[in-house]
């Protein structure tokens, strides 16, 4: 394990090309259109840490742990894990069993037709870790009484189990290969609040006990709240605000991270002015000019229309805004 970073993510952006066949579009008289589902960000995660990503629907969460995980290459930019260059590790299994992604809807991600036991297993045989049906078996028992099931459950089928159970199980299937870094994707989102307390507390305690990196994607900051050591907030596919989770909640500064404070019931926001921010989220094939979070903006002037902001240090964090900026917020 090096000093450095896990995980650098470098300038990376990820376009779709979601232009119509070349008869209609000749027929619609239209070019070529492309969907910037993620469009030139930066961040790093510093080993044993959590970073959190989070944003509405639909600005590119699930693009970026895709991309981190080597499912989706780059459009443009880098990401480097562990200081080596994904793009060029992505053939390498030794690197790929090191990071493992848990997703939110643990029912779907679990093949039903599969004993539990195998399904932790995959992984193991997959990357060929242990030899022999008895280590195999030795190594899911005590996989699955690390994440608080019995060795006994690995004989049972997804479907006997409650869904925070399945969770478990999941959790269970991505330790399964000694990763260092995991990547989750809204791994709460599909469980009711107690369950998901415990889910949380779970993957805290499994941080502590090996030393696991994880970013964590999810639309609810309240969640993200007690498992990160740092939040990114994202917009239209690009980062907003990147700050220590506790600043970013005591002071948060993007006219955008501010209006998703609002919306978590029972969070005091003393001394801050409120922010309502309505409207939809802008299309990505079409992004609004200047800053993209303009048209929703109460503190947007002509500057903010035509220039696009950059992430700059702020505090402890970074923001990307002008209003911030020239202190109008
Ligand atoms: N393979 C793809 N082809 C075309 N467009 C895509 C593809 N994958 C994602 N998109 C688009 O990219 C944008 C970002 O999607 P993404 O799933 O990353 O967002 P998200 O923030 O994770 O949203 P959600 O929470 O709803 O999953 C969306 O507009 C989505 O429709």
């Amino acid at each position: 394990m090096s000093a450095g970073p896990m995980l650098e993510v470098q300038n990376v952006a990820r376009h779709f090309d979601v232009s119509k066949p070349v008869l209609q579009r000749l027929i619609a008289r239209e070019g070529r259109r492309t969907l910037r589902a993620v469009d030139g960000i930066s961040f790093d995660i510093p080993t044993g840490t959590t970073l959190s990503l989070v944003g509405e629907s639909g600005c590119g969460k699930s693009t970026v742990a895709r991309l981190v995980v080597g499912l989706y290459g780059p459009s443009f930019g880098k990401v480097l894990f562990d200081g080596q260059d994904l793009a060029k590790a992505r053939a390498d299994s030794a690197q790929r069993s090191r990071m493992q992604m848990i997703f939110q809807d643990p029912y779907a991600s679990l093949n039903p037709r599969w004993r539990v036991v195998d399904i932790v297993a995959e992984p193991i045989r997959a990357f060929r870790l242990l030899k022999g049906k008895k280590a195999i078996l030795a190594r899911v028992g005590e996989l699955l009484t690390q994440v608080g099931l019995s060795p006994l459950d690995g004989q049972k089928y997804p479907h006997e189990f409650s869904g925070g159970q399945r969770q478990r199980i999941s959790i269970a299937r991505a330790l399964s290969s000694n990763p260092e870094f995991l990547v989750c994707d809204e791994p709460t989102s599909a469980l009711d609040v107690s369950v998901q307390a415990q889910i949380l507390n779970l993957m805290k305690e499994l941080q502590q006990r090996l030393g696991l990196t994880y970013l964590f994607i999810s639309h609810n900051l309240a969640v993200v709240r007690q498992v990160s050591d740092r939040i990114g907030v994202m917009y239209l596919g690009k980062l907003v605000e990147l700050a220590p989770a506790e600043s970013l909640f005591e002071r948060p500064r993007h006219p955008y991270t501010r209006a998703l404070m609002e919306a978590i019931p029972d969070l005091e926001m003393t001394g801050r002015q409120r922010i309502p921010v309505g409207g939809e989220v802008p299309s990505p094939i079409s992004p609004p000019p200047g800053c993209t979070f303009h048209p929703r903006c109460p503190l947007a002037n002509d500057r903010c229309r035509v220039e696009v902001p950059v992430m700059k240090a702020a505090l402890d964090g970074m923001v990307a805004c002008h209003a911030v900026e020239e202190e109008r917020d």
